[in-house]
């Protein structure tokens, strides 16, 4: 394996990595920064935890020593959270340089960063919401002369997800100039491969790391089948054991919506764990606060929607629990790559239900692994379940008496009204997809039920379940 003098980097940046420690480069580290320095557009894709960061951000530092001015790179993310990750990179391996770097994110005061701005950092690193909006309102920077695009989860800037930036993206590509290198990374740029070629022309170099299973060897991938109505109790029980089992834990929870999020978060501090939840529903003082504390260790557990998905590495994350089943094996990936990072070990478990059993196949299929059986005594899930169940109905009423579903509502008309949509019209919208979804879903049921019955009248048997282990839940205690 090649050490990092030899990819031709300057001495100074390989005492750099020494000094932090990292002693050889990693597969995707050798795979992309000689083609970088070549002068290449790249694409990099590799397995979450995998130094995708420093892959971009290395040879970028060693062309901004030739020829340092500002702005001389950009580089787009889809997290605020993200954003202070790699720019804390550029600012760990940047030092002897006195590099210059500024956080353009959301949720901060947009007059000190426009100030910012207009002080030509050498590196500019952006969620492309903020930074559209600061092209848009001032003329005291310009982003016409970067030498390096880098768009770090490339394939979730580019898709139409729940956040959508596809035209603030236009935006910012509009404002840079043609002539610049491209560079794009993610442990998942295959499903969006055609639309990043397009951003990337400049004798693009495609890297993709060969593996036969697309998660860490080092990830224990385990699937928990629970009934829907007892899942929390399962969740309070498997935390308790991860606590019993091991003194240094420290586990990342993931919910799919910020208010199961929120009353999660109740929930667990009322059986006395150290909970700290991650949303978007959350000021962003307080979303940097809590995560702060779970970096520390001062909280062992912190519960998250996807805003913590993608990116964040937090070494001592030993076990990454999906409260839901991912409806996209993508999410998966990113979600369990929170743990089992730069080589270490560490689980993942799926909280399973009745209904997500076709998910769990899709995943596999996916990431081209089957998920092994995380069993659990039944009966200890039914000694704490009425317990459970009224704490977190508690946690609901109290949820509820502060009108989080009303602030939601008004966040999510004032981002509609920011993107230039009508918000009635948008709500009206949804109910019409909503409305065809349940009819295409009846009509499927339909389908299924006449061919179930045809098959029962021919006398065959009945259809074998779709995997050995993945067995009807068991008719669990609720
Ligand atoms: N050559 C190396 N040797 C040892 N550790 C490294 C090396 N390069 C990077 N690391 C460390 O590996 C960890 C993961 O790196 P990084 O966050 O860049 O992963 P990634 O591939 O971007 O993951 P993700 O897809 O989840 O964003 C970091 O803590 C980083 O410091």
């Amino acid at each position: 394996m090649a050490c990092f003098a030899e990819l031709g980097l300057s001495s100074w940046l390989v005492e750099q990595c020494r000094q932090l420690g990292l002693k050889q480069p990693t597969p995707v580290q050798v795979g992309c920064i000689p083609a970088i320095l070549e002068g290449r557009d790249c694409l990099g894709c590799a397995k979450t935890g995998s130094g995708k960061t420093a892959a971009f951000v290395l040879p970028i530092l060693q062309k901004l020593s030739e020829d340092p001015y500002g702005i001389f790179c950009l580089v787009l993310t889809p997290t605020r959270e993200l954003a202070y990750q790699i720019a804390e990179q550029f600012r760990v391996l940047g030092k002897p340089l006195g590099l210059k770097d500024c956080i353009i994110v959301g949720g901060m005061d947009m007059v000190a960063q426009a100030l910012e701005l207009s002080r030509k950092p050498h590196v500019v690193i952006a969620t492309p919401g903020r930074l559209a909006d600061h092209l848009r309102s001032s003329s005291t920077f310009s982003i016409k002369k970067i030498r390096f695009l880098v768009l770090d989860e490339a394939d979730r800037l580019l898709e139409q997800g729940c956040t959508d930036f596809t035209a603030d993206l236009e935006a910012i590509l509009e404002a840079v100039p043609a002539q610049r290198q491209t560079l794009l990374f993610s442990a998942t740029l295959t499903d969006t491969l055609r639309e990043l070629q397009g951003l990337a022309t400049n004798q693009p170099f495609f890297w993709e790391a060969q593996a036969p299973v697309r998660t860490v060897e080092q990830l224990d991938q385990r699937y928990l089948l629970v009934p829907e109505k007892v899942k929390d109790a399962y969740l309070v029980h498997l935390i308790q054991g991860l606590q019993d089992e091991h003194e240094d834990w420290s586990i990342i929870i993931f919910t799919n919506t910020c208010k199961t999020c929120q009353i999660l978060c109740m929930m667990l501090r009322k059986f006395s764990f150290p909970t700290v939840a991650l949303h978007s529903m959350m000021k962003q003082k307080e979303r940097f606060a809590a995560l702060a504390k779970f970096k520390s260790s001062i909280y062992r557990i912190l519960i998250a929607t996807d805003v913590a998905s993608r990116g964040l590495d937090i070494p001592t994350v030993q076990v990454v629990i999906n409260h839901n089943t991912p409806g996209l094996p993508k999410i998966y990936i990113h979600r369990v790559g929170r743990t089992a990072r730069a080589g270490r070990q560490g689980m993942a478990i799926t909280l399973v239900t009745q209904y997500d059993i076709h998910l769990v196949h899709a995943i596999e299929e996916q990431i081209k692994k089957k998920l092994d059986e995380f069993s659990v005594e039944e009966a200890e899930v039914l000694q704490i379940l009425t317990q459970v169940n009224v704490v977190r109905r508690e946690c609901e009423i109290k949820l509820e008496a502060t009108n989080f579903d009303e602030k939601k509502e008004i966040n999510k008309r004032k981002q509609l009204i920011l993107e230039g949509k009508d918000p009635d019209l948008e709500a009206k919208r949804k109910a019409e997809l909503a409305k065809i979804r349940r009819k295409n879903r009846r009509f499927k049921e339909k389908v299924q039920q006449t061919l179930q019955r045809q098959a029962a009248s021919r006398g065959c048997p009945p259809k074998a379940q779709p995997r050995s282990h993945a067995a009807p839940p068991t008719q669990g205690p609720a």
